[in-house]
């Protein structure tokens, strides 16, 4: 089949999808729904008489490309309820079975195979649109959440990410673009399915990928000028190698680095404030253990400097509040694959030097050692964090920060009940992924979710209300501040550690207009009008540019 028949025609069913080639969205049409309520109504009653959230998922996705404004209606009725079923943690059982439960495309997917023809591709595909895209989310399937390499199956997890730009962001689905580039996967399981629908080979290596990937940045760059292009669930390497080639290039970000690190550095600060206020502990003696070395935990840890570069440190001693632990123990100048140079470039930074020849091999070792106030998880580890651990912490800390935040629920390292249980109720606490609220000690006990969705719909709503010409580090920290700051008398009196969901437009607006100004500040802006605006002001504009549902 020819590619311009692939991009311009009807999307071809499903016996071979793709070709490994590209096929063109369905996109997103918006027709007046003649009893709007009474659809919301019936959604609902359809969803309710599905128990599996798989089913209720797969429902939603035929919703969202069938009538738009319906499905947005029904996310912005009752976020708290649908959030979990088209995001995390439902998502990621979606992006493991995407190839058994598919019925159609829902973005890009663009073959390695198709490398040399990429702009080729990608030009007739822009020809077919209307407008250009305002946000492209892309990834390469290789590190779904906590699940691995899930090869094809990650073009769920930009399509949830794009769900939550729109209903949380105000971004106009029509300007939304999901993204999978297909480098082949390295899961067996997935290269016997019979029913995978995407490349069977194994994964292309870092360097075919980033040539991939040069191209794939460049031409979308330079069809779609404007647009802000977020790199999501790259493995590790692979994501900072990007990161640090594209940032001052084009506009991008990476969500797991930069997104997951400010919603991190946000709830810490709230963190660190309550538990201080209980135990005398100046801010800047706050210290913290991470469970995980990859590209989350290590972009977390960087980014929650900024809280003691706040306080007053120096960079040195701002890095040396940080013990991070991966698959080998502590990192440790000493280890055998940091002396033979084996360790991964990413974990570099924080390997410590002070520990005088000794190693640290388990989590227990590291508390006992450090006596963090703070512990963080982001080993994809199920029930990593076990009681005794989580006994100590509450032990040594009048408040313990525990903030397990391994995604999907599956993979969190500590369950919200637990944390009340075996604390007495004194942990502050967040995850990754959703937990209902618990009744503890006769008080009704809220779990933060610390999940990038707090900022990434404001970072990329941000940086195109700018028109910014990169997304900088500074950037990134002011939509931490701003969320932090974002924070009501109401919810600060709750105890909470993060705005609540009900909220999220407003907050996303919040974020965005911080994104703004950081970006005058740093002089990477070009939409004059927004210079010298107030900051009520702005975040007022932010508000009236968000799109809304039609239902
Ligand atoms: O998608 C989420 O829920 C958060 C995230 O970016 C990840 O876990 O990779
Ligand atoms: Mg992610």
């Amino acid at each position: 089949m020819a590619i311009q028949d692939l991009v311009n025609g009807v999307p071809t069913p499903p016996e071979t999808p793709f070709e490994g080639k590209v096929v063109k969205p369905v996109h997103y049409s918006t027709y007046p729904s003649p009893l709007p309520a009474q659809q919301l109504a019936r959604l609902k009653a359809h969803l309710n008489s599905l128990e599996n959230p798989l089913l209720k998922h797969m429902h939603l996705s035929r919703i969202r490309r069938s009538d738009p404004d319906l499905f947005f209606a029904a996310l912005k009725d009752d976020l708290n309820q649908m959030a979990p079923l088209v995001y995390t943690p439902t998502v990621g059982e979606a992006c493991q079975k995407y190839s058994h439960i598919y019925t159609g495309p829902e973005g890009l997917y663009l073959s390695i195979d198709d490398k040399d023809r990429l702009p080729e591709i990608l030009q007739a595909y822009a020809a077919t649109l209307s407008r250009i895209p305002q946000i492209v989310v892309v990834t390469d399937g290789s590190r779904i959440l906590g699940l691995g390499d899930l090869g094809i199956g990650g073009m769920g997890i930009s399509v949830g990410k794009l769900n939550l730009y729109v209903a949380g962001g105000g971004i106009d689905p029509n300007g939304t673009l999901p993204v999978v580039l297909d480098m082949g996967t390295n899961n067996q399981t997935l290269l016997d399915d019979p029913l995978y629908i995407g490349l069977k080979r194994p994964r292309a290596s870092l360097a075919e990928a980033e040539s991939f990937m040069d191209t794939f940045m460049d031409t979308v760059s330079t069809l779609f000028p404007t647009t802000v292009i977020q790199h999501e669930d790259f493995y590790s390497e692979a994501a900072f190698l990007f990161l640090e080639k594209y940032q001052k290039k084009y506009r991008m970000f990476n969500d797991d680095i930069q997104g997951t690190g400010a919603v991190i550095l946000a709830g810490f600060l709230a963190a660190a404030r309550k538990a201080s206020a209980l135990s005398g502990l100046p801010l800047k003696d706050h210290k913290v253990v991470f469970l995980g070395g990859g590209s989350a935990a290590v972009g977390v840890a960087k980014e929650m400097m900024n809280f003691f570069l706040m306080e007053g440190l120096s960079e040195q001693e701002a890095k040396e509040r940080f013990w991070l632990i991966d698959t080998k123990g502590l990192i440790t100048s000493t280890r055998t694959d940091v002396v033979t140079d084996k360790i991964a470039g990413h974990k570099k930074y924080f390997i410590r030097y002070d520990t005088e020849g000794k190693e640290y091999k388990t989590l227990s070792d590291v508390i006992e050692y450090v006596k963090p106030t703070a512990l963080v998880g982001l080993s994809t580890t199920f029930g990593a964090f076990e009681q005794p651990v989580v006994r100590r912490m509450a032990e040594l800390n009048k408040a313990p920060i525990i903030f397990p935040l391994s995604n999907p629920t599956s993979k969190c390292e500590l369950a919200f009940s637990d944390a009340l249980e075996w604390t007495n109720g004194k942990v502050l606490f967040a995850s990754g992924s959703p937990y209902s609220p618990i009744v503890y000690q006769g008080k009704l006990r809220e779990a933060a979710q610390g999940n990038n969705f707090l900022v990434f719909p404001g970072i990329g709503f941000g940086a195109l209300m700018a028109g910014a010409k990169h997304v900088t580090d500074g950037m990134i920290t002011a939509s931490a501040i701003a969320l932090s700051e974002a924070m009501t008398p109401d919810e600060e009196s709750d105890e909470l550690l993060y705005p609540r969901l009900d909220r999220i437009r407003e907050v996303s607006a919040r974020v965005a207009a911080g994104v703004v100004l950081a970006a005058q500040k740093e002089g990477v802006d070009t939409t004059e009008r927004l210079r010298g605006m107030s900051w009520d002001k702005l975040v007022q504009e932010m508000l009236d540019s968000q799109w809304h549902a039609r239902c």
